[in-house]
């Protein structure tokens, strides 16, 4: 363990963990500010994260989600957020992805408008990935990254050809256990965005943009409110004007469906959009009713966007959204390319295109892909029907949410497969993501913490369906679903992963195969399966 600016056993900055070189990324400095960062709005963080707990509680206990009475004021209110900076103007294609070095050059030289640089659901957030990550931002954004692997040197375009940086931290839920402050963890979000503002606000202030940033996993406008606090707190220490740090929130979790305009209006001197973030928000639909019977899913591949609760979700998104100013942000379809089978990868781009072709016509201004061979398609799509840089002049005036359009759950089926590639995905994914890899293609699919939180908490579900006094759940062949289901599937898993060449996290598939175990036969359901996983990574 390092010491740093300890005035006393306890007291001051310590960092627990040292790489070679990390003081160049962390100087004393850097540390004080972090410091400051964590005094100021700890308690404000916890406080924000009780209140999620005390409200799932309501929701265990029966209430439902719904449009707040105590801020009727604010979605009836005329009001608009404040103009968008030139360079986020027009972002109808955005790549994202995690943060090696690779990464960030391939994805700034993609030919995507934007690139959101993740620490989050793409990242698993190892020391080492956190340190390599923030010094590969702060080396692109000086023009001097480069990188060397297999004989093949990757360096930047220049920078009028680069895609716009914008960086998603992690979400409030997040500890990060390598700095310790007065003896508690800092919080993630506050890490990777002060670290990465301390070191970049001021160059990219010099080339007229600011720090963007993607806000992840919001449940309610006092968490938005606090991150308001927190940038405004970091724009006075580096001495840049209010309002220079943009951000982006994703509206990804069923609680924050209910209050998208309070959060515009709570950030409003610096947000420019929201984004439909559908995974997490499938899962976070899974989570807040993981105690009532009659809103159980079906299995993960026929949830998707077009289904009425989650068609409601995203146009509403849109029709907020245009209303108050904002971009309204698509999604990421699952699907990436599939090399040596012509057939298979014609079906993934068409279904890449079908879902690009809904967001552009229901009126979102631009999209996410996962993968740099997307790009050409979903520009094409956009560009066909979007003839302007955005298209904030779509009201969706026809558009009328309803609480219960937002809660009514899809109907659909469990099938053997549905039920077996869940337990496939969750014990790959946490293998994969224990071994620092945070995002993986499994089946063809992309995997990252929002899609495996889905399988996770669908299993936990369909596992405890009996708990509440209901008859088991049942696959569509009538075989029940039990514990018993769960450990046929895990049967020779491990043999066939091990058959597998080059298998990402082939080590830790046995220890995922124990987490999985003890996170679906819990009593309660774990609230994220990346807290427990964070404690067995360096
Ligand atoms: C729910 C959500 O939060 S979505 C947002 C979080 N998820 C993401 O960001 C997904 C990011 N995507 C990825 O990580 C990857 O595309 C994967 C894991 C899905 C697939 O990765 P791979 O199988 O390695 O892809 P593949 O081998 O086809 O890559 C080909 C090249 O494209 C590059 N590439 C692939 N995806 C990306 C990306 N998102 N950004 C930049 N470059 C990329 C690879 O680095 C590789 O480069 P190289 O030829 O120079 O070696
Ligand atoms: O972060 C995106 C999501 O879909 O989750
Ligand atoms: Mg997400």
């Amino acid at each position: 363990m390092s010491a740093v600016l300890q005035a006393r056993p306890g007291q001051g900055v310590v960092i627990t963990h040292h790489l070679p070189g990390q003081e160049r990324l962390l100087p004393a400095a850097a540390l004080e500010f972090l410091a400051d960062l964590h005094r100021r709005f700890e308690g404000e963080r916890q406080a924000r994260l009780s209140a999620r707990r005390a409200r799932q509680q309501a929701f265990d206990a029966g209430a439902l989600p719904d449009f707040r009475a105590d801020t009727a004021h604010i979605r009836q209110g005329d009001w608009t957020v404040a103009p968008t900076p030139a360079a986020l103007l027009d972002r109808r294609v955005e790549i994202t992805g995690p943060v090696d070095p690779k990464m960030v050059i391939n994805a700034l030289n993609s030919g995507a408008n934007c690139y959101m640089a993740d620490f989050e659901d793409s990242t698993a957030p190892t020391w080492s990935n956190l340190l390599t990550g923030q010094q590969a931002l702060r080396t692109a954004i000086a023009g001097a990254l480069v990188f060397e692997a297999g004989g093949k040197r990757y360096e930047l375009r220049p920078e009028r050809e680069q895609a716009v940086l914008l960086v998603r931290p992690r979400g409030w839920h997040l500890d990060e256990k390598h700095v310790l402050v007065d003896g508690a963890r800092i919080a993630a979000a506050l890490f990777d965005a002060g670290l990465f503002c301390y070191h970049n606000a001021h160059v990219l202030a010099g080339k007229a943009r600011g720090p963007y940033f993607y806000l992840p996993k919001l449940q309610s406008m006092e968490e938005a409110a606090l991150w308001e606090q927190v940038l405004a707190a970091i724009e006075a220490a580096l001495g840049l004007p209010h309002g220079q740090i943009k951000v982006t929130v994703l509206i990804e979790t069923l609680p924050a469906a209910f209050e998208m305009d309070e959060i515009l209006h709570a950030l409003k001197d610096r947000i420019v959009g929201l984004n439909c973030g559908r995974w997490d928000y499938i899962f976070s639909y899974i989570k807040t009713f993981r105690r009532h019977s009659d809103k159980v899913l079906p299995e993960r591949g026929q949830v998707t966007m077009a289904q009425p609760f989650l068609r409601a979700y995203s146009e509403l998104l849109i029709q907020t959204c245009h209303r108050r100013g904002a971009h309204a942000m698509g999604g990421m379809a699952a699907q990436i390319p599939i090399s040596g089978d012509a057939d298979a990868n014609t079906a993934a781009l068409a279904r890449v295109r079908a879902d690009k072709l809904r967001e552009v016509t229901a009126g979102h201004d631009g999209t996410w892909v996962a993968h740099p061979a997307l790009i050409p398609l979903a520009r094409e799509v956009f560009d066909a029907r979007m003839p302007g840089p955005h298209q904030r002049q779509v009201a969706r005036a026809d558009v009328s949410v309803s609480r219960d359009d937002l809660i009514t759950p899809s109907r659909g089926t469990i099938s053997r497969q549905g039920f077996e590639n869940n337990v496939e995905v969750c014990v790959r994914y946490l293998a994969a993501w224990l071994a620092g890899n945070g995002c993986v293609p499994i089946h063809h699919l992309m995997e990252d913490a929002a899609t495996a939180e889905i399988a996770r908490t669908q299993l936990w579900q369909w596992l405890h369906f009996a708990d509440g006094g209901s008859e088991p759940l049942s696959l569509d062949d009538g075989t029940p679903v039990d514990f018993v289901l769960l450990e046929r599937a895990l049967i020779g898993l491990p043999a066939r992963l091990a058959a597998q060449p080059n298998l990402p996290g082939a080590g830790h598939v046995s220890e995922a195969i124990g987490m999985l175990d003890r996170l679906t036969h819990a009593e309660e359901l774990a609230e994220f399966l990346t807290l427990p996983a964070y404690e067995r990574i360096d």
